[in-house]
């Protein structure tokens, strides 16, 4: 089976001057969560979202992935206006208990979306085998999410997203709950699966190092409310990357610097 997936150059995603407001519920005032935001997207970019807590990243992804309407301005991927979700993208969450079926085994797990689509068995076992390989849980397939760790059922919830073969992967700090160890061996698996799949990410993190180590560029948000996309960094390094390298460390400086200007340093 081929890893390479068909993202065609149709899935381009275009933000322009996108807005999300709500209504206070007694003022009566419009309240803007993101306002006026531009970002264009490329067919198999990994492409990270940074911002202080509260900004709107969540929302701005969510969005994207068509949970959540937008208020004013455009939203489109492939020229197509985004009003829904669609099999095209796929959203993986920061707590995977959420999403996993605690009385499905990890195979059946991952397989969930193929049986629904009625793909036939062996198929989907040889996509569920393949998945699992990748994410390192072969020889876990049998064990239920009570049985996993955190960092194990974070890779089952790739696994399961990725065997859905989506041209678009909405990632909203997917390694935020996991210890400081197994949140960096998730973001190599991460970072090989993508340059594996050519696959376009989209990463949400108010991690610097993060951000440095897994995206090609990191579109920045300010405070909100009414946050915009302020700056956008390309990060220049092959992969895998250095953390110690001269190079990421003043990268990471200059990005710390600039929340430092803007925000007092809160991130
Ligand atoms: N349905 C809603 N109604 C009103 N306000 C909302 C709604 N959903 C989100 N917000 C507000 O929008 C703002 C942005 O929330 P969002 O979760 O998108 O931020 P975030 O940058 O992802 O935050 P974090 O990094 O803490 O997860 C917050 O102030 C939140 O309270």
């Amino acid at each position: 089976m081929s890893t390479v997936s068909l993202v065609s150059p149709l899935n381009t995603i275009n933000i322009h001057q996108l807005n999300k407001s709500y209504e206070e519920p007694k003022a009566g005032n419009i309240h803007y969560i993101i306002k006026d935001v531009d970002l264009v997207i490329r067919d198999g970019e990994f492409l990270v979202l940074l911002g202080p807590s509260g900004c709107g990243k969540s929302t701005l992804l969510n969005m994207i992935a068509g949970f959540v309407a937008k208020s004013g301005g455009q939203l489109t991927i492939g020229g197509r206006e985004v009003d829904r979700p669609g099999k095209d993208r796929a959203v993986v969450f920061q707590q995977a208990d959420s999403s996993l079926f605690p009385w499905l085994t990890v195979r059946e797990n991952v397989e969930f979306g193929l049986k629904m689509k009625r793909t036939p068995r062996k198929k989907r076992q040889e996509i569920s085998d393949h998945y699992l390989a990748m994410v390192n849980l072969a020889g876990h397939e049998d064990k239920f999410p009570r049985e996993l760790s955190g960092g194990m059922k974070q890779r089952v919830q790739l696994a399961r997203v990725l065997s859905n073969d989506p041209a678009i992967l909405l990632m909203d700090e997917p390694f935020g709950a996991l210890d400081a160890m197994t949140r960096r061996s998730m973001q190599k698996e991460l970072s090989t699966i993508w340059r594996q799949t050519h696959k376009t990410v989209i990463f949400v993190t108010h991690d610097i190092q993060e951000a440095l180590l897994l995206g090609q560029r990191i579109a920045v948000m300010s405070a909100g409310p009414a946050s915009q996309i302020t700056d956008i960094y390309e990060v220049p390094f092959s992969y895998p990357r250095d953390v110690t390298s001269s190079d990421f460390l003043r990268l990471d400086q200059q990005i710390q610097s600039h929340f430092d200007e803007s925000l007092g340093g809160h991130l």
